[in-house]
């Protein structure tokens, strides 16, 4: 928590620190620079959208930013804390909860087996299977079936379902479309503006922009490594190609 200057006595007036902050991070994949100057700021309960096309360093963002890969430069902030250097377990234990590209899920696990790895924090795995169940009633109905077994869409209800299983501070989505038909993948936003409306903090990569957009509070275009331009949905749409965005 960070105290405003205009902070009267007897009237405490507190601005909550960003859930997660990105300070001119560089990232290499061994002599290859991939991330040369990341900045972005995800303020509490909001969903921050980094856009841009194949190749543009969306995945190495969310590697950095969940601890699964190192910076070379610049600083990582979680809730105002500095904590660049932190391995993923130690991310993970901060309330960086991070659903990668392709889910992360064990496909030969079932969906209750998969939900049980979020116990992992601590809590109780009738709690999160509840939570799991009333959210998606089709992961109860099939609850005992083989994850890999199930179709894309109830997959990454699962993935979410697990990762909300550990009561994340911050939520990173990666590439949530993938693989997905474009009805589904529409469902699936639909979902994460509902975990958005309930004040889940949320950072997400995604291509294509415009299933994202609609429930972002912040965009940015990330081009070459770099954060080209960041603002208001509105405002980013305009500066998007359809040829390199996939429409
Ligand atoms: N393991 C790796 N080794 C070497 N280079 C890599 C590795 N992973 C990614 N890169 C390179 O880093 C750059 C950024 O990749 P990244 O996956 O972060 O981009 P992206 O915007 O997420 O794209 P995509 O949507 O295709 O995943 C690309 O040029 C990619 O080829």
């Amino acid at each position: 928590m960070t105290l405003t200057q205009s902070q009267a006595p007897g009237a405490p007036d507190l601005v909550e620190d960003p859930v997660l902050e990105m300070v001119g991070v560089r990232a290499a994949y061994g002599a290859i620079e991939v991330l040369k100057g990341v900045d972005l700021t995800v303020p509490a309960g909001t969903v921050f959208a980094v856009l841009g096309p194949n190749g543009g360093g969306k995945t190495t963002t969310m590697r950095v930013a969940s601890g699964l890969m190192p910076t070379t430069a610049g600083e990582l902030r979680l809730s105002g804390r500095n904590v660049t250097g932190i391995t993923a377990t130690e991310a993970s234990r901060l309330g960086v909860c991070s659903i990668p590209e392709g889910r992360g899920i064990f496909a030969n696990l079932t969906v209750r087996e998969n939900l049980w790895v979020a116990t992992g924090t601590g809590t109780r795995l009738e709690a999160i299977e509840e939570a799991a169940y009333a959210r998606f009633p089709k992961l109860g109905e099939r609850r005992h079936q083989l994850a890999g077994s199930m179709s894309g869409g109830e997959q990454q209800m699962l993935a979410l379902s697990r990762a909300l299983g550990t009561d994340p501070a911050v939520l990173l989505l990666d590439e949530l479309s993938m693989g997905l038909a474009p009805m589904i993948v529409s469902q699936m936003y639909d979902i994460v503006g509902g975990l958005a409306a309930e004040g889940i903090s949320i950072l997400v990569a995604e291509q294509f922009a415009r299933v994202v957009l609609p429930i972002a509070d912040t965009a940015a275009l990330m081009l070459g490594g770099r954060v080209v331009k960041v603002g208001p949905p509105a405002d980013i749409e305009d500066e998007l190609s359809t040829t390199y965005l996939g429409g």
